[in-house]
């Protein structure tokens, strides 16, 4: 019996990962940088007019460490728009100096486990706000993919629906004690990429990723059925704080 938790999808998400060729942003001359600063200014500031126009939603933070130097968080109505604003951005004279680092495509996305079940969710306004989220301007992001896992004795696709159903209650019942501290957007990502979901924390207080991630890592859903790819972990970047990280 197909026992798939239904689910609910809104905005495509991508997550660019991009690294700043510092060598080639230095010999660049000023007249280049001016250039490459103001169009990155200008679609910095397209994507806020998106954000205000209800359409869409991006997140812009700087990563620490060695894997990236920036992401963009992209949440756009389809794939399209998703495809048109990373070559907007590829054209742009500021891409020239970035290389590629890692991307991530997915779908944000609600599953049916903890659903009260009364009226069609899609109407209900808590349910579109979480469909189509306008990212928090939290001070830090963390992003890393995971899996459930398939394994002989531990794959939760064999699981039914009711056990799930309450091994997801816990789970949320752990998320619950970060209200106000993390706020989490998870997108599913199966047949987009490598991982079956991406998994997005905001906090202002960066000590709250840790903590939420340890606690979860004893909850059974994550403990017997996780699988985790690479985290990046950043800090936010307004308009001036990205001209500030540029200067030389
Ligand atoms: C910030 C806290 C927080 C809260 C409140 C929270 C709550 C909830 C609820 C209520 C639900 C189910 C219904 C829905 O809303 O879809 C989920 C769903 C999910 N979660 Fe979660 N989660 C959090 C946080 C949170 C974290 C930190 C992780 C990473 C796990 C870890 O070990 O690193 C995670 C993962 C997921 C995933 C992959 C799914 C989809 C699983 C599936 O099989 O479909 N999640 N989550």
């Amino acid at each position: 019996m197909n026992e798939a938790a239904l689910t609910l999808e809104g905005w495509y998400a991508l997550h660019d990962f991009r690294s700043i060729d510092w060598t080639a942003w230095k010999a660049a001359d000023d007249e280049e940088r001016a250039v490459a600063l103001d169009e990155l200014h200008v679609l910095l500031q397209e994507w806020g007019s998106i954000e205000e126009a209800g359409t869409g939603s991006t997140a812009v933070y700087s990563i620490i460490g060695q894997k990236a130097d920036f992401v963009f968080m992209y949440l756009r109505e389809s794939l399209e728009e998703i495809n048109q604003i990373e070559t907007a951005f590829n054209k742009t004279t500021f891409a020239q100096y970035t290389t590629k680092a890692y991307s991530y495509v997915s779908v944000v996305e609600l599953s049916n486990y903890l659903a009260s079940g009364e009226g069609d969710p899609r109407q209900k306004p808590e349910v579109i706000a979480r469909l189509q989220p306008v990212l928090p301007k939290s001070k830090h992001i963390c992003f890393y993919p995971m899996n459930k896992k398939r394994e002989l004795a531990d794959n939760w696709y064999m699981l039914s629906m009711e056990e799930r159903r309450s091994l997801m209650r816990s789970h949320g019942l752990i998320g619950r004690g970060y209200a106000g501290k993390v706020k989490q957007i998870i997108t599913g990502s199966v047949g987009f990429d490598d991982w079956e979901w991406g998994v997005t924390l905001f906090a202002d207080d960066p000590l709250q990723f840790k903590k939420l991630v340890y606690e979860m890592r004893f909850d059974e859903v994550s403990a017997r059925y996780g699988e985790f790819g690479s985290f990046y972990v950043g800090n936010l970047l307004t308009d001036e704080l990205f001209a500030e990280m540029l200067k030389l």
